[in-house]
Parts: C-alpha cells; structure tokens; sequence
C-alpha cells in the first residue's frame, strides 16, 4: 500500500492509519482435475472483481488456469512465471481512485477435455482488506472539477459485507 501510495503522488504513510488493523484474509483454493466434461458456459471461478485493496495470489502453471478481462473487453491468460506473485487490484482501490485504477475483473476457465486429467490446481489468494472502519471515498485529485464521484463513501467493512451478502448464495429449501 505504501507502493500505491506513492505511485498515486501521495505520501508514503497516506494508507498506514488505514491498514494498521486490517481485516485481510487467506484463502487456498483447490481446482480437482475435473471427471466429466463441463457444462457449456462452466467455468472453475466465476467472472468477479476481488472485494479489498488488492489481492497478492500464488497458483500453480496448470491447464484450465486465470484470466483477466482486458481494456478492449477481452479474456486474456495469465502468464504464470516462476517465483513470481500475481498482484489484483481490488474494488476499494477503484473506489479510492474513483476508477483510475480499475479493479481486475477474472475468472477461472476449465482445462481442455484432453487435459483435464493433469490439471489440478492449487491457489493461494491474500485479500488485502483495510481495517473495518477505514473509510474509503474518492481521493480529491481523481475527481474532475465539477463531476460527482462515481461511487458514494464506505467503509471497507460495510463494503465488505455488502459484497458478501449480495453474493450469497442461497441454502436449498
Ligand atoms: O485461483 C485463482 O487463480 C483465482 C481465485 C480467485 O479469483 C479468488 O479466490 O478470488
Ligand atoms: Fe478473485
């Protein structure tokens, strides 16, 4: 965060008192090999933008693997480079940046049918998510004079638990 700070021309210690209690979160993934040809349309991890500041993943170089959506609205393949981490912005970053950064959308394809039985994967995802009450509105300089911001102020727990609730999905009846 002290990197994105500078890199937004703020001081380095901009984010400090809104990180110093954060409420981040480990998550490991596994991606079976699959034992019966995808449904059309199947995906492994649906399309989706990480919630938080921003995600740091490590994962394996396997068939069926991420990919993010592009400017040009494309689905492109994540190179996967050896003792190298991939780094996603998430969406309260697009929030404090009112949308100069914008958070990665990207999802998880399944592997082709004659690759699936070598295509188990592992992930392991960091969401970096700032202190429960961190209030996250946009910085002065990301708003044009005369425009409105484009997201109204939060907090990255409300932001949090909105997401979650909006994505639950449902206990069968
Ligand atoms: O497994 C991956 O490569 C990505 C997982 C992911 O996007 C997530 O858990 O939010
Ligand atoms: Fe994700």
């Amino acid at each position: 965060m002290a990197m994105f700070a500078l890199a937004l021309d703020l001081p380095e210690d901009f984010f400090a008192d809104t990180i110093d209690r954060h409420i981040s979160r480990l998550r490991v993934r596994n991606y079976p090999a699959p034992t019966v040809p995808p449904k059309p349309g199947q995906l492994r991890a649906g399309a989706h933008c990480d919630y938080g500041s921003l995600t740091i993943l490590r994962t394996k170089d396997k068939p069926g693997g991420l990919q993010v959506m592009n400017t040009e609205g494309e689905w492109r393949d994540v190179p996967i480079v050896p003792d190298c981490f991939i780094v996603n912005i998430g969406e309260l970053m697009a929030r404090w940046t009112n949308d100069t950064w914008k958070a990665t959308l990207h999802r998880v394809v399944n592997p082709p049918q004659e690759k699936a039985a070598i295509s188990r994967r592992l992930s392991l995802i960091f969401f970096h998510n700032p202190n429960y009450d961190a209030p996250v509105a946009a910085l002065p300089r990301t708003v044009r004079p005369g425009e409105a911001p484009k997201y109204p102020p939060t907090t990255s727990g409300e932001h949090l638990r909105a997401q979650f609730v909006r994505t639950q999905v449902a206990p069968a009846a």
